[in-house]
């Protein structure tokens, strides 16, 4: 057998081609949408998926608005920041790029954005409003996985997902949303205190690999025919970046998120998502909801 591929580079395509539509009816109407970034430190990953992001924006017609600020950056000049996106008119939704450098407090930056202009679905009341299952933003990697999943005719419906990695970004919300009653998926959440996580895997018709350790998954750790979808970025030990999926899972599995080219442009065109239903919630129509 050799898997599908889960093609996320073209999926998200269509999902920008979409949004400039909706883009251009909120700019008929009087509403220019924009996006907000704040990147602390010069991580040149952070820096890349930043400036991905603008790039995406100047393809839909949704303005940008880019703060940085280097490393030695204080608590409060971060603070003093997410203050003024959370002020300024022209920014209708923004992210704060994450990882944070060591010493500052993430949580606090966050709780901080105003809530209204959470483009990531990380704000402590977008994660409550899941929880509650009423409309907001969505967490941007696990709604770029549902989607590259449901326009890929890949069943979620009564399918046992078994996620890897409980970071804050993936692992810790994506049970939160395959397991509404539109998904009704079952999720198993492992990290590095699961017991034999081998077993647990041979039991997924979709895994997400989200642990951030290079080739982690092997061939023998996939059901036949199961979805798997590579979320983690390493670099082996000459600096060559690695996802968290063996290449040779293919030969097992029934799909697979290439990585590059997977699951990394739909998180991307799922923050675009968030920035447009913003910007139409607030103008009172569209199609959010
Ligand atoms: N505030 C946030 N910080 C971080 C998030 C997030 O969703 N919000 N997720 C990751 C990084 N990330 C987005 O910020 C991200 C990672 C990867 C990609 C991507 O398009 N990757 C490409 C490869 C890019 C390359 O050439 O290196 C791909 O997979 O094809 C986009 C966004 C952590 N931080």
């Amino acid at each position: 057998m050799t898997a599908q591929i889960l093609d996320g580079k073209a999926t998200a395509a269509a999902i920008k081609s979409e949004l400039t539509a909706r883009v251009e009816a909120l700019k008929a109407r009087g509403v220019q949408p924009g996006l907000g970034t704040l990147l602390v430190g010069d991580d040149p990953g952070s820096k890349w998926y930043v400036a991905g992001k603008h790039r995406d924006c100047a393809e839909v017609g949704i303005a940008s608005i880019q703060r940085e600020l280097p490393d030695t950056a204080t608590q409060e000049e971060i603070e003093a920041v997410v203050r003024e996106l959370n002020d300024n008119p022209e920014c209708t939704g923004y992210i704060v790029q994450l990882p944070l450098p060591k010493g500052i407090d993430t949580n606090r930056v966050l709780e901080l954005m105003d809530p209204a202009k959470d483009a990531d679905g990380l704000h402590p009341m977008s994660l409550g409003r899941l929880v509650l299952n009423e409309p907001g933003p969505l967490p941007c990697t696990p709604n770029g996985i549902i989607e590259l999943l449901r326009r890929h005719d890949v069943e979620l419906n009564g399918a046992h997902v078994v996620v890897v990695g409980r970071g804050i970004t993936v692992g810790r919300s994506i049970g939160l949303l395959m397991t509404r009653r539109t998904e009704n998926a079952t999720v198993t959440l492992c990290h590095t205190g699961t017991r034999d996580l081998s077993a647990q895997l041979r039991q997924a018709d979709i895994i997400v690999a989200a642990a951030g350790v290079g080739h982690l998954i092997k061939p023998e750790d996939v059901k036949p025919g199961a979805a798997v979808l590579d979320v983690g970025v390493s670099r082996d030990g000459e600096g060559k970046i690695m996802g968290d999926v063996d290449p040779a899972v293919a030969k097992v599995a029934g799909w697979v998120s290439p990585n590059p080219g997977g699951v990394g442009p739909m998180t991307r065109a799922l923050l675009l998502v968030n920035v447009v239903e913003a910007a139409e919630r607030g103008a009172g129509g569209g199609n959010a909801g």
